[in-house]
C-alpha cells in the first residue's frame, strides 16, 4: 500500500471506531481485527501502519471527533508529512480544502477535567495517554522471577513488587513458552500491587468478588501458595468462563468460580458471609486508568455512565463488607483517577460503615490519597489505580 492508501485505511478504520464509542458497539481492537481481516491485501507493515495512524488520532483527541477526517485534517496541521499524504491519489484521501471540519480540542475529554484525582496535575496527563509497556507476573507456583528474568533478557525487573518484570512497549510475547505454559501472566505493575495489598496468606478464606477472567484471582492464588479457600465471583459468565483455563494453565488449584447474578449476590454468597479473611472488590469503574491501553474508551465515558458506576461501587462496597470476618480485610480497587471512584467512595463507606478503618496497604508505590493510594503512568509507571484497605472491627 502506498503511505497515502495507509492514511485512507486508517481513516476508514477510525470512522468504524467512531460510530461504535457512539452506538456502544464493538471495541476498536476488535473492529480493527475485523478490518483487517476484510482487507487481505494488506500486509503486516502495512497493517501496523493503519493501526498507528488509527491509534495517534485516538490519544490525540479526548473529545470524540465529528469524522476521522476530521481528525487527521486536525492533525496534518501539526504534521507536514502527514498532511502531503492528503494527494487525491488513486486510493487516497482527497485533497485538504481551506474550510473544511477539523477536529478540536486537547487529549482528555473537558467534562472530565474537574472529576480528576487533585493529584493528577496538568504535566501529569500526557502520561495517561502514553503507549503502555508490557508488565509480566511470574508465577510463583511454577516458577520464580530470576528464572524468567534469565529467559527474557529484554525484561526489566521491577522493583517495587516482587514477581513484576517489564518488556518495552509492543514487544511481542504471545507465543513465547513462558506465557503458553503458565509460568507468566501479563498484568501490569498496578494490578499486582493491589494483589499485594491484600497480604493474602496460606489457609485463608478469600474472596476476589469481582473476579473478572481473574487476572488479580490467579495473583491471589499464588500468593496464598494454592493452600486455602479462593472463590472468583462475577457476574458475567464470558469472563468467569475464561478463568477456568488459565487457571489450569497456571497451577492454580484452589480457586472456586461462581456466578453470580445481579442482585441476588448475597443469596448466592451467603456461605461466606462474615467469614472471609480478605475480600478483594476490583470494582466496575470509568476505565479512566487505563486509557493508554484502552484510549478509544475516553470516548464512550458520560456522566450518566460514571453515575452509573458510582452506584454500582457502592453496592458492591456493601456486599463486600458482609463477607469480611470480624478482624479481616477489605481491599477496594478501581482502574480509576477519578476522585468519586476512589477516595470518595472509601470516604463515603467509612462514614456509614462505623468502626471500619482505613489501614496502610504496605506496598512499595503510590501516593497517599484519602484513605488510601493512588498509583499512575507518570508517578509509578503503572496504569492509573486507586486502593484501599479497610479494616473490619
Ligand atoms: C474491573 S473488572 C474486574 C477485573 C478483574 N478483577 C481482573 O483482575 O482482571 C470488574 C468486574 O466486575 C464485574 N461486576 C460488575 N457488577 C458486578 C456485581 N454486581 N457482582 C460481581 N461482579 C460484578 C464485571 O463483570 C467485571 O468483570
Amino acid at each position: 500500500m502506498t503511505p497515502s492508501a495507509r492514511l485512507q485505511s486508517a481513516i476508514e478504520l477510525l470512522d468504524a471506531i467512531l460510530v461504535a464509542a457512539k452506538e456502544g458497539g464493538a471495541s476498536a481492537d476488535q473492529l480493527a481485527k475485523a478490518f483487517f481481516a476484510q482487507r487481505r491485501y494488506a500486509g503486516s507493515k502495512d497493517r501496523r501502519a493503519v493501526r498507528e495512524l488509527a491509534w495517534q488520532a485516538i490519544r490525540r483527541f479526548g473529545e470524540r471527533p465529528e469524522s476521522a477526517r476530521s481528525a487527521f485534517v486536525a492533525l496534518a496541521e501539526e504534521d507536514v508529512e502527514l498532511a502531503n499524504l492528503f494527494d487525491g491519489s488513486d486510493y487516497g484521501p482527497a485533497t485538504m480544502g481551506a474550510d473544511e471540519p477539523r477536529a478540536r480540542g486537547g487529549p482528555l475529554p473537558l467534562w472530565i477535567i474537574p472529576h480528576l484525582s487533585d493529584l493528577i496535575e496538568t504535566h501529569e496527563r500526557p502520561a495517561l495517554l502514553d503507549r503502555a509497556p508490557l508488565d509480566l507476573r511470574a508465577n510463583a507456583l511454577k516458577t520464580n522471577r530470576e528464572d524468567v528474568a534469565a529467559q527474557l533478557p529484554d525484561a526489566d525487573v521491577l522493583v517495587q513488587t516482587s514477581h513484576a518484570l517489564r518488556l518495552p512497549t509492543g514487544y511481542q510475547v504471545e507465543n513465547h513458552p513462558l506465557l503458553l505454559d503458565g509460568l507468566v501472566e501479563i498484568q501490569d505493575l498496578g494490578s499486582q500491587l493491589i494483589v499485594d495489598a491484600c497480604t493474602v496468606r496460606p489457609g485463608m478464606t478469600v474472596l476476589d468478588l469481582c473476579a473478572g477472567a481473574g487476572g488479580k484471582t490467579l495473583g491471589l492464588a499464588a500468593a496464598m501458595k494454592n493452600d486455602g479457600h479462593l472463590i472468583a465471583s462475577d457476574t458475567n459468565r464470558n469472563r468467569l468462563d475464561q478463568l477456568k483455563p488459565r487457571a489450569n494453565r497456571a497451577g492454580a488449584t484452589i480457586v472456586e468460580t461462581r456466578l453470580l447474578n445481579p442482585g441476588r449476590e448475597i443469596d448466592m454468597l451467603s456461605d461466606l458471609v462474615g467469614h472471609c479473611d480478605v475480600v478483594l472488590i476490583d470494582a466496575p469503574c470509568s476505565g479512566s486508568g487505563t486509557w493508554r491501553r484502552n484510549p478509544e474508551t475516553r470516548w464512550r465515558l458520560n456522566p450518566v455512565r460514571l453515575d452509573r458506576v458510582l452506584r454500582e461501587q457502592e453496592k458492591l462496597l456493601n456486599i463486600g463488607a458482609h463477607m469480611v470476618a470480624p478482624g479481616g480485610h477489605l481491599v477496594y480497587a478501581v482502574c480509576s483517577i477519578i476522585a468519586n471512584e476512589g477516595r470518595g467512595q472509601v470516604s463515603n463507606f467509612l462514614k456509614s460503615h462505623i468502626g471500619w478503618r482505613a489501614v496502610e496497604p504496605g506496598v512499595g508505590a503510590g501516593r497517599p490519597e484519602g484513605d488510601g493510594i493512588i498509583v499512575t503512568p507518570y508517578h509509578d509507571g503503572s496504569d492509573g489505580f486507586f486502593f484501599a484497605k479497610l479494616a473490619k472491627p
